[in-house]
């Protein structure tokens, strides 16, 4: 069970236990074995795994790479679907030694799911309740996901479903995403409905600069400030970004969710190396691995925290620190101290080796 890294020997099960995983798109996450039962259940559509996932190796581009959720939508697009991938998806993560993972995703138009919103998000909180109930090792909680493209008046009314959910869920339903094709809309039109999801308790992940050009939009919205940032590639000065958007992401403390396969396949950043992992990472600032689209990416939450150890020759210490400061960007205030025992608890037994 271990790997060689630079001149460290890494033990694969290590931090295997303790997971968090913060930055998850639900149709993005869909397994290879999910994704046949899914093709065995719509043979008509004649959808091969190809045209669902990005294999090692591979490289689309951001476009490539949205067809790709195109293509998956059309294979999840009934409630026993989205019940069916949900569960598996919190399994899947489970058994990657995930304790505590945040879900997000997009309800979609009723025209395309024969189902409202509402029963969309309902559908995916019951598989959250079903895996509770059978015992699966781990606490979900869900994000609420506004697809960018739809414009200001879906983000508002997602933002009303989102905030009914927040009150009816005990605490299940804790924020809003901001997502979808980063070259499509612009922020400002979207800023008011993300300041009322700000203002009523829920708390946001915004999708911000994940491609160039982005400085104006993210100045904006980093402003809010939103509750954690997802990518952020492009915020920092060495790659077009500016010291002004790095400043206000340090005034306001805010957590950047890194998904570095991700980037990589998706061909926003150049390589593994060159990630903007390290440059904030070397500051201290808090950042958390995640996945994006396990899925898509045909990644899993302890391969992208290997590939962070290999690549910036992390050391077990390093490593362990990463996951101990992820429980505090998490959007569940009620389970921080319980993680926090969890992880001192558990310790002693991951450093014997
Ligand atoms: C293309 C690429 C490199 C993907 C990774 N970066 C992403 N950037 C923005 N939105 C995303 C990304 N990955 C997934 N999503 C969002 O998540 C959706 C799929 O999950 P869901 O249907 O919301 O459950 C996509 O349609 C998209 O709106
Ligand atoms: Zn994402």
């Amino acid at each position: 069970d271990l790997f060689y890294c630079g001149y460290r020997y890494f033990c694969t099960c290590f931090l295997q236990r303790l997971h968090k995983e913060l930055h998850a798109h639900l149709n993005g996450s869909v397994s290879f074995s999910t994704i046949k039962k899914l093709v065995a259940r719509k043979p008509h559509l004649n959808i091969e795994h190809g045209m669902t996932a990005i294999r090692s190796g591979q490289r689309r581009t951001l476009d490539e790479c949205f067809q790709v959720f195109k293509v998956i939508h059309q294979l999840v697009d009934t409630e026993e679907d989205i019940l069916m991938v949900a569960k598996d998806v919190i399994r899947e993560f489970a058994a990657d030694g995930v304790k505590y993972l945040e879900l997000r995703s997009t309800p979609r138009k009723e025209k395309t799911t024969g189902m409202t919103k509402r029963r969309y998000v309902e559908t995916v909180i019951e598989a959250i309740r079903q895996c509770k109930n059978e015992g699966v090792d781990i606490e979900v909680r869900f994000l609420v996901a506004v697809d960018r493209r739809n414009g200001a008046e879906v983000a508002m009314e997602t933002v009303k479903l989102a905030e009914d959910f927040m009150l009816s869920t005990d605490g299940l339903v804790v924020g809003l995403d901001l997502s979808g094709d980063p070259t499509v809309g612009h922020g400002r039109d979207l800023l008011p409905a993300l300041q009322k999801a700000k203002n009523c308790g829920l708390k946001l992940s915004l999708h911000l600069s994940e491609v160039p050009s982005q400085a104006d939009e993210s100045e904006l919205l980093l402003n809010i400030p939103p509750d954690r940032i997802g990518h952020g590639t492009y915020l920092h000065p060495e790659v077009g970004g500016s010291q002004s958007l790095v400043d206000t992401v340090r005034k306001h403390n805010t957590p950047l969710e890194l998904c570095l396969t991700s980037n990589v396949k998706g061909q926003t950043v150049s390589s593994y190396s060159q990630h903007h992992f390290l440059y904030w990472y070397q500051m201290g600032h808090p950042s958390v691995i995640c996945t994006d689209d396990k899925g898509v990416f045909c990644t899993d939450l302890s391969q992208e925290y290997q590939l962070a150890a290999s690549t910036f020759n992390l050391s077990q210490e390093d490593m362990w620190t990463l996951s101990q400061k992820a429980i505090d960007c998490t959007f569940a205030p009620d389970l921080k101290q319980q993680l926090h025992q969890k992880w001192l608890e558990l310790r002693p037994t991951l450093f014997q080796l």
